[in-house]
């Protein structure tokens, strides 16, 4: 794991919000794409009422936030996580409102939409960074993800983040399994990840993805003790292959950790 670590000691938070986050990339235009259905994924989710409790630990959070803007209205209390220090001091960033942070509106303003309720994105904007408690420093190879000893979560969600840090897939397993020790029996788990990439860029770095198929992730759920509530892929369309990845398609997982 010392060779994923020392290629990540190169990820350039900013280059990799505008590879991903960004126009022309990241477009809402129509609810086909891949931005709009990954929001769509959550809000429906978390809209069925199944994912509540006091404590959401974001596995791999980076610098975005996005993932955690459904989550807001169903958590005490939302931990975000990240490996590299840089990630944690632009979601500290963020939180604080310092000028230069990343502007999410677009994203707060469509999952504002999608959700219905006629809430304005500045009252979700400012409920998410009063429910951002704590940016803590995460290892998914280390037991217990190398968190320190904390209530379990009642439920954990993770994009692109486990793929993204194991070297292969028994890796990738382990991984999961480490991350499986935070969620209380009974929790919920949603995950968001690349299908088939084997790389990506953030800046000066070239990260390693270990390839996973929907197979893959069914698999290494189940071996983690999971039931499957919800499998959906998205197909990239070739547009959207600019370089900065091989991203071949994006899966969207809802799984029980069983009691
Ligand atoms: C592709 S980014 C995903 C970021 C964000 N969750 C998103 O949806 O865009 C992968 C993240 O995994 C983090 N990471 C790398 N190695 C890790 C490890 N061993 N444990 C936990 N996170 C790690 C990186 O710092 C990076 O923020
Ligand atoms: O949401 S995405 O599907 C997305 C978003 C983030 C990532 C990937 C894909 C693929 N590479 C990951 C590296 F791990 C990061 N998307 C890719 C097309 S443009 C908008 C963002």
């Amino acid at each position: 794991m010392a060779a994923v670590g020392k290629s990540y000691q190169k990820f350039n938070p900013r280059a990799y919000l505008q590879n991903n986050y960004m126009p022309p990339r990241a477009n809402f235009t129509s609810e086909d794409c891949v931005v709009p259905w990954k929001l769509r994924c959550l809000a429906e989710a978390f809209s069925t009422g199944e994912l509540h409790g006091r404590t959401l630990i974001d596995i791999g959070s980076g610098p975005t936030i996005y993932q955690l803007l459904s989550a807001c209205d169903y958590f005490e209390e939302i931990i975000a996580t990240d490996y590299l220090e840089v990630n944690r001091e632009v979601l500290q960033g963020w939180v604080h409102g310092e000028s230069g942070a990343f502007d999410w509106s677009p994203y707060i303003q469509h999952v504002c939409q999608i959700e219905g309720k006629g809430e304005p994105w500045q009252v979700k904007e400012q409920k998410l960074r009063e429910k951002l408690k704590k940016i803590l420093p995460i290892d998914i190879h280390q037991p217990n993800a190398g968190l320190p000893a904390h209530r379990p979560a009642d439920a954990l969600i993770s994009t692109f983040c486990l793929e993204a840090a194991s070297p292969d897939l028994p890796s990738f397993q382990r991984a999961l399994r480490n991350v499986t020790t935070l969620l209380k029996p009974g929790g919920h788990f949603l995950m968001i990840g690349a299908l088939e990439e084997s790389f990506y860029l953030a800046g000066e770095a070239k990260l390693s993805v270990v390839p996973v198929t929907e197979e893959d992730v069914k698999e290494a759920l189940a071996k983690s003790g999971y039931r499957l509530h919800a499998f959906r892929a998205y197909i990239m369309p070739p547009s959207l292959k600019i370089g900065v990845d091989d991203v071949r398609g994006v899966f969207f997982t809802h799984a029980q950790k069983k009691l």
